[in-house]
């Protein structure tokens, strides 16, 4: 593969420092916007500026087909992915209402489905294969495909506008993957990293675990990043941790949904660690596992709404809280400015 996207490290203490300062001297008891003023110091640094600015905000699903998905560890059969993809570009989806009310450029990407779909606008064709194979036979996909998935995804950001990029994805089985990258790259046991996905029953959330226990043996020694996602990855998730490498570097924002693509941002950060300084994490998705993702990825996420879809719909309703975090650095009176007294 050519080389990654190189993703630098972005503390400055001297803009921390002006950013606290300007967000202790706002008309407001010290501390008392809470995390919003945590969000507006991190877009400060990731902005290099004091009067960070939200331009043209893209959210990106990127959709695929998983060959385990034929071993029952889902609830839903595969055939929900390209039907979904047809619902996100009519506009019947969650996440196109929540694009909708929000202003969000929404483009989905066919990283990998197991279908034709004929070309429109909003779609983006970028087929590694028709689905990935079944990781209990073999690597879900070769070297070669993982990384032209990861260049592609690359490509996708590169082609898009403005400073940030919110993405989701579409991929029945794919809380397998997130759970497998979870537990290989973090050694924490399957049991607590895999999740009732689409809704599974007590027994079949067992005999999912089952499965993936198996997976898991299957790979065994398989430890190195793009191993493992070449291995038990999707290429929906391949192709997001791309994005989130060259997005990183171009220093973007990037708004982070539930389970699975947090999946792609811990791939990417054990590539590149200070992905994590771009990354806002929108909320805590239900998915049993997402907990311990967020643990392992240092984040906190904003929102807490017992969400368990995907698509980018958390990450839709997160984003009028950067959209405030900006206009609060930006419009919100000093104490001097207002003539309000200060702490006695
Ligand atoms: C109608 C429908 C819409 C969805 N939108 C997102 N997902 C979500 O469910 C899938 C992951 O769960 P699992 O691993 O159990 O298959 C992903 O496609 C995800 O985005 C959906 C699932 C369904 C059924
Ligand atoms: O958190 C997610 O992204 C999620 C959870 C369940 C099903 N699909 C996605």
């Amino acid at each position: 593969m050519n080389i990654l996207p190189q993703v630098t490290d972005l503390q400055d203490e001297p803009l921390a420092a002006r950013l606290q300062h300007h967000l202790d001297h706002k008309t407001k008891p010290l501390g008392s916007l809470g995390r919003l003023e945590a969000l507006a110091l991190q877009l400060g640094l990731i902005q290099s500026s004091t009067r960070p600015q939200l331009l043209h905000p893209q959210l990106v699903v990127f959709a695929a087909d998983h060959g385990l998905a034929a071993r029952g560890v889902s609830a839903y059969p595969s055939d929900v992915t390209w039907q979904m993809v047809e619902n996100f570009l009519s506009g019947g989806a969650a996440v196109s209402v929540l694009a909708r009310q929000h202003g969000l450029a929404l483009t989905v990407v066919d990283a990998g489905v197991r279908h034709h779909f004929t070309p429109r606008p909003g779609l983006l064709q970028r087929k590694i294969g028709p689905g990935t194979a079944d990781m209990l036979d073999g690597p879900a996909m070769s070297e070669a495909e993982c990384a032209s998935a990861i260049e592609t995804g690359c490509g996708v950001v590169r082609s898009l506008p403005g400073n940030v990029l919110i993405f989701g994805e579409m991929g029945i089985g794919n809380t397998s993957s997130a759970a497998l990258l979870l537990a290989r790259l973090s050694g924490e046991p399957i049991e607590r990293c895999a999740g009732r996905g689409t809704g599974l029953d007590d027994a079949a959330l067992q005999r999912k675990i089952g499965v993936l226990q198996a997976v898991l043996q299957r790979h065994e020694g398989v430890d190195a990043p793009l191993a493992v996602l070449a291995a038990m990855g999707g290429f929906e998730i391949a192709m997001m941790v791309g994005a989130v490498l060259q997005a990183a570097a171009e220093r973007r924002v990037i708004l982070v949904d539930g389970f699975i693509v947090s999946a792609a941002v811990l791939v990417a950060a054990r590539l590149q660690p200070h992905v994590l300084q771009r990354c806002v994490f929108a909320h805590q998705s239900d998915e049993a596992g997402h907990a311990l993702m967020l643990r392992q990825l240092g984040g906190q996420p904003l929102l807490q709404l017992s969400l368990r879809l995907g698509e980018g719909s958390g990450a839709a309703l997160a984003w009028p809280l950067l959209v405030s975090a900006c206009r609060i650095l930006a419009e919100m009176a000093s104490f001097e400015a207002a003539g309000v007294s200060q702490q006695a």
